[in-house]
């Protein structure tokens, strides 16, 4: 308490904010960076960072290589706690062979990678003042300039109401925020309280005792990252650590343990809690209502409640998958939209299935959430971003596919994040936040438009109007495009409290952060990439350095251009055509989005993410637009490329209107999850079980054994299949073959007859409506006729057991 108040009165000394709207602004970016997370990962995370600084700040960092190894590995071993449970996988690991990704990102890699509390990689060593974990300054070891500067300095020069953004909508930045926060989360260090203006080697700090707007305030503050211990070539340095998995597992709604997932699951159903969808009502579940069902879930929904200092009207506080939720409307009401898609699909499964449990119901709903989630990045996101350039990165490796792809096995280092992603290229969204939440009727006329500078982590505006008008405000309204300066919103005023007049400077926190990160200069990464076989082709014809990158050098960086942020220097780009971004920029983004795609266990278009061809076809006809029709309140029509500004072409299209009905026309779980053989078999299987124990069948095991065997020689079908139409199917389409499929539901009570069933319509009748004849592997084709008759042998066999034919044998 007493190192509290020491460090607050001095950031005091400021008599531009009180002591509770300090109190409100830290509190509010504590949210943003720390949490939930379980009690062994947040002791983990504080064992490493105490064992990391004291092994740079005892030794040095210059070590032998192997020292520096078992250095390493050491600080592995702590963020892997119980290894066995939660490190990486090798093939043989029974334990990981899910059809499901695991919540807390475990079975992704042997390495450990795609589960919390990894470092981040880099695509160029660290930068630190003292080689280990200083942040970064001059290449002469002067300090670097004074961030808040640079930020006001790019203000004055570019005014950002000169960048209206003409390609995209702001819904696109609403969608990146939202990915953002499934893949990354950057924690405070733990070794101090609060950061205040006294120098401290836990925090970064810079003067605005000269500052226009912050002239009474002696300054402001970040605390560093958390870090845990890489090895360069025998260089013991600090690496900043991130708190989630880094894979785009769909985090964001449904967290990253089970704890928190049991927190938001409502009890005894496949559903997550918080189904109005009554405007102002529970749009989400609350904080209280799982604190009253079980206040074991306090861990989890404590990071989660409001400031009232920011939530005036003391709204409640809802829970999702990240605590960052609220801290727009926007954002709050596109995470709404992802919650209710989860139950909507589970809903529609239950009517498929209703004899089917609810552990599969949901595993079901969260897959398909989380591929729907990958879909919307890499097929409507990426292109957004980066249009024509797409070919031009690595050969066209971004693009989708129509048909599942077979990524190499060999993943050699499995999902990670980039630090320069994270502290740089990604933030570039931050400069084009507007001044505004915008609300928008079912015609997509705005209808009301609040200042974002009063609602930062406030739901008001989701609340009077509701997901669905904001959804539709975000679609309709362009905000700005990137460059080197921000809006007032996040120039001045980020997490302003309700009775401050200000807030504090995201623009110089991003400055700040790419130092506390020991980020190199942005001349170093741009010298690499032009070279870099991926990104050389990025540059060629590019128009260069926007104006004033001269006196941007001469006036701020002491005319060292190699001193230059990161973050800065990305953002003084001009765009390469069709782009929201430069090519640095595009060339950083666009290598982490191949790790995501070629790195990652569970990419959505992996031939075995679904095992079923029939659920990837599904999944590629819904987009966001259909995800905003299944899901949002008054939704009569959307535009088809919500992420597209009004008027502007991509790709060769141009963004319309459609009819929610026409788009919902098309997406038939009935159908597609109809299809599911291996499930129906499974469930065939199950009742084949019980009968036979019922029946007190001798050996029952060995037959169900034997049936599992032979299905398994089925599993390929499923995998072949094509229920939008094969041009050559097995049995000449749908009805012209011997057989037809039907989904006919197992019954307990007749089992001799379903077995016959499984037989004649799911094997049989979909062999002739679906399998496709020009992908499915001929040898399969040749056996199924064989496999069929084996099959009918075995189940012969229980069918006997089962008195079938009579008598019980
Ligand atoms: C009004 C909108 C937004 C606000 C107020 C906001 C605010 C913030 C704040 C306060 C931080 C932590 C800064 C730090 O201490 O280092 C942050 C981090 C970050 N933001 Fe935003 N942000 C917004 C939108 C976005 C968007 C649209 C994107 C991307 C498309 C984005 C990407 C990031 C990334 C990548 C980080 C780093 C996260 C981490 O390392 O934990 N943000 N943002």
């Amino acid at each position: 308490m007493k190192l509290l108040s020491t460090l607050l009165a001095c950031a005091l000394a400021d008599r531009g904010h009180t002591e509770d709207e300090l109190n409100t602004i830290i509190a509010a970016h504590r949210m943003i960076r720390n949490g939930p997370l379980t009690d062994a990962v947040s002791s983990s995370l504080s064992s490493v960072e105490a064992f990391a600084l004291e092994s740079v700040e005892s030794f040095g960092s210059q070590r032998s290589f192997s020292d520096a190894e078992k250095i390493v590995s050491m600080a592995r071993n702590i963020t892997n706690p119980s290894s066995s449970e939660r490190a990486g996988y090798s093939d043989a690991d029974d334990e990981c062979d899910s059809e499901y990704p695991f919540i807390d990102g475990r079975c992704n890699h042997p390495s450990g990678n795609g589960q919390p509390l990894q470092t981040y990689a880099r695509l160029l060593p660290a930068s630190y003042c003292d080689g280990y974990g200083s942040p970064r300054c001059s290449s002469d070891g002067q300090p670097l300039p004074n961030p808040r500067e640079v930020s006001v300095y790019l203000r004055s020069k570019f005014d950002p109401a000169d960048r209206p953004n003409k390609k995209t909508s702001h819904f696109l930045n609403v969608a990146g925020q939202f990915i953002t926060h499934t893949v990354l989360k950057t924690p405070d260090r733990k070794s101090i309280a609060t950061c205040g203006c006294e120098e401290n080697k836990h925090c970064l700090n810079w003067s605005t005792e000269n500052d226009a707007v912050f002239a009474e305030t002696e300054c402001n503050f970040i605390t560093r990252s958390s870090v845990s211990l890489g090895n360069y070539d025998g260089n013991l340095v600090l690496e900043q650590v991130n708190q989630l998995t880094g894979t785009f597992q769909a985090g964001v709604i449904y967290g990253f343990s089970e704890h928190h997932l049991n927190a938001l699951r409502l009890p005894g159903t496949p559903f997550i809690d918080g189904n109005d969808m009554t405007i102002g009502g529970d749009v989400l579940p609350r904080t209280k209502t799982i604190n009253a069902r079980d206040s074991s879930f306090m861990n989890v929904t404590t990071p989660f409640e409001l400031n009232p200092g920011l939530n005036e009207r003391g709204y409640p506080s809802f829970v999702s998958g990240d605590p960052r939720a609220f801290e727009n409307a926007f954002l709050g009401s596109f995470h709404v939209l992802f919650h209710r898609l989860h139950n909507v699909v589970a809903q529609e499964l239950q009517n498929v299935f209703p004899n089917a449990d609810n552990e599969y119901i949901f595993n079901e709903a969260r897959k398909f959430n989380i591929a729907i989630q990958q879909k919307m990045l890499y097929e409507e996101m990426i292109p957004a971003l980066f249009a024509e350039n797409l070919e031009k990165f690595d050969g066209g490796s971004l693009k989708s596919s129509d048909v599942p792809i077979f990524q190499s096995e060999d993943r050699p280092i499995g999902p990670v994040v980039f630090n320069e992603f994270t502290t740089s290229a990604f933030r570039i969204a931050h400069s084009e936040q507007p001044n505004h939440v915008v609300s928008a009727d079912s015609n997509y006329n705005i209808t009301r438009q609040a200042e974002l500078k009063d609602n930062f982590f406030d739901p008001h505006v989701m609340m009077l109007d509701g997901p669905g008008a904001i959804c539709r405000g975000a679609a309709k309204f362009q905000s700005l495009s990137a460059g080197p300066s921000f809006a007032d919103s996040v120039h001045h005023n980020l997490l302003k409290p309700h009775t401050a007049s200000f807030g504090t400077d995201l623009f110089a926190i991003n400055i700040a952060r790419g130092r506390d990160h020991g980020i190199e200069g942005y001349k170093a990464y741009f010298d690499l990439f032009k070279k870099d076989p991926e990104c050389a082709k990025l540059y060629r014809g590019w128009d260069g350095m926007m104006p004033k990158w001269r006196s941007l050098i001469r006036n701020q960086y002491r005319e060292r251009e190699e001193d230059v942020d990161l973050y800065v220097g990305l953002l003084m780009e001009e765009h390469l055509p069709g782009a929201a971004t430069g090519p640095t920029a595009s060339c950083i983004m666009m290598k982490q989005f191949k790790n995501s795609k070629t790195e990652d266990r569970w990419f959505y278009e992996n031939d075995n993410f679904w095992k079923s061809r029939a659920k990837f076809d599904l999944v590629k006809k819904i987009d966001v637009a259909t995800v905003m029709c299944m899901t949002l309140e008054n939704m009569e029509s959307v535009p088809d490329m919500p992420f597209i500004a009004e008027g502007s072409e991509i790709l060769g299209r141009k963004r319309q209107m459609v009819k929610c009905a026409d788009l919902l026309r098309n997406v038939d779980f009935k159908k597609s999850y109809g299809l599911d053989i291996n499930k129906k078999g499974e469930e065939l299987l199950d009742a084949i079980e019980k009968g036979l124990k019922d029946a007190g069948a001798r050996n029952p095991d060995k037959n169900v054994k034997q049936i599992k065997k032979i299905m398994k020689r089925f599993d390929w079908m499923s995998e072949n299949a094509n229920v939008v139409g094969c041009e050559n199917p097995a049995g000449a389409g749908i009805g012209a073959g011997d057989h037809s499929y039907f989904d006919f539901a197992v019954a307990d009570f007749d089992i001799c007859y379903s077995i016959k069933k499984y037989i004649e319509f799911t094997l049989k009748g979909f062999y002739d409506d679906f399998v496709c004849l020009d992908n499915a592997p001929s040898r399969k084709l040749q056996n199924f006729s064989r496999h069929v008759n084996k099959a009918n042998k075995i189940f012969n066999r229980a069918k006997g057991k089962l008195g079938c034919f009579g008598e019980r044998r």
